[in-house]
């Protein structure tokens, strides 16, 4: 469905993304991994043609993005880090001019926007202008706004980031009947999230793909005389952690330890 090749981004003489491949089916819902200005909303934003890669090449169900823009840009929903919420419209309004500007044809908007309505449980905030509403409530029309065209991509940068616990379980609910629908790559400090929605694990650091597995093989201990099984957490703090090798020239009265760089 989704198929990335060797996506670098330079901005600049700082190389952002080196070579970033990997393939996406469809309902795999994939989490986004890595610690800040590793480079996972670079990656967004090229997969959703907001910015165009250095060279590498994304395809969408068999268009090639860099010949296709227009097309593929229809077939992905995006929900940045900040959506792009106008304040002073109410929530049906705003849904209505998001279906109209994504090119939904004019007898579909409004089967589309109850659809979405329903599906991201807005029906009793509709009429409110959506700055008067809370933060999980926005979120959901930032979600509904990603979903109204029906992609079959959805890329959602930190969905939960600011939301209390109830508002977060509501978003990740929301998300994870996605599955169905469509293919899924999320991004998100909390790994728990993670665990809880996707089946798949993509780690990006600095600008390298590090790890790329299955939730269900990672997360299985190897250490049988441990009982608790791996957590996600542990997994990334294993990538990041600096490597520590013990030094070959090692005196007989200390061990001395060599710590790289990376
Ligand atoms: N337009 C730009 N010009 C120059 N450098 C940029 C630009 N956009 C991103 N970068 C740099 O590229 C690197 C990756 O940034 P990016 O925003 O993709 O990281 P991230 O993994 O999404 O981080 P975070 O978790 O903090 O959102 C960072 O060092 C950032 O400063």
């Amino acid at each position: 469905m989704l198929i990335v090749k060797h996506i670098s981004k330079n901005f600049g003489s700082f190389q952002a993304l080196d070579k970033v491949s990997f393939e996406m089916n469809r309902g795999d819902i994939v989490g986004l991994l890595g610690k800040n200005g590793a480079g996972k909303t670079t990656l967004m934003r090229i997969l959703t043609s907001f910015i165009t890669p250095s060279s590498g090449t994304v395809t969408i169900d068999g268009d090639d993005m860099s010949k296709h823009s227009l097309t593929i840009r229809q077939k992905i929903g995006y929900l940045p880090e900040k959506p792009p919420l106008y304040g002073d419209m109410t929530v049906q309004y705003y849904l209505k001019f998001a279906a109209e500007i994504k090119g939904v044809p004019k007898n579909k908007r409004l089967i589309q926007l109850a659809k979405v309505l329903e599906e991201c449980d807005l029906e009793q905030v509709k009429q409110k202008t959506i700055a008067t509403l809370s933060k999980g409530y926005k979120q959901r029309v930032g979600i509904a706004q990603a979903i109204i065209h029906e992609p079959k991509l959805l890329i959602l940068d930190e969905p939960t980031s600011g939301l209390d616990p109830m508002q977060i379980q509501q978003v990740l609910a929301l998300i994870k009947n996605q599955r169905d629908q469509r293919t899924v790559l999320l991004s998100t400090h909390t790994l728990t999230e993670i665990e809880q929605v996707a089946q798949r694990v993509i780690m990006i650091k600095s600008g390298r793909i590090v790890l790329d597995d299955y939730l269900s093989k990672l997360l299985r201990n190897k250490d049988t005389s441990q009982f608790q099984p791996l957590t996600l957490e542990q997994v990334f703090i294993n990538h990041h952690q600096p490597q520590v090798s013990e030094n070959t020239s090692q005196t007989p009265e200390s061990t001395r330890l060599k710590v790289s760089d990376e």
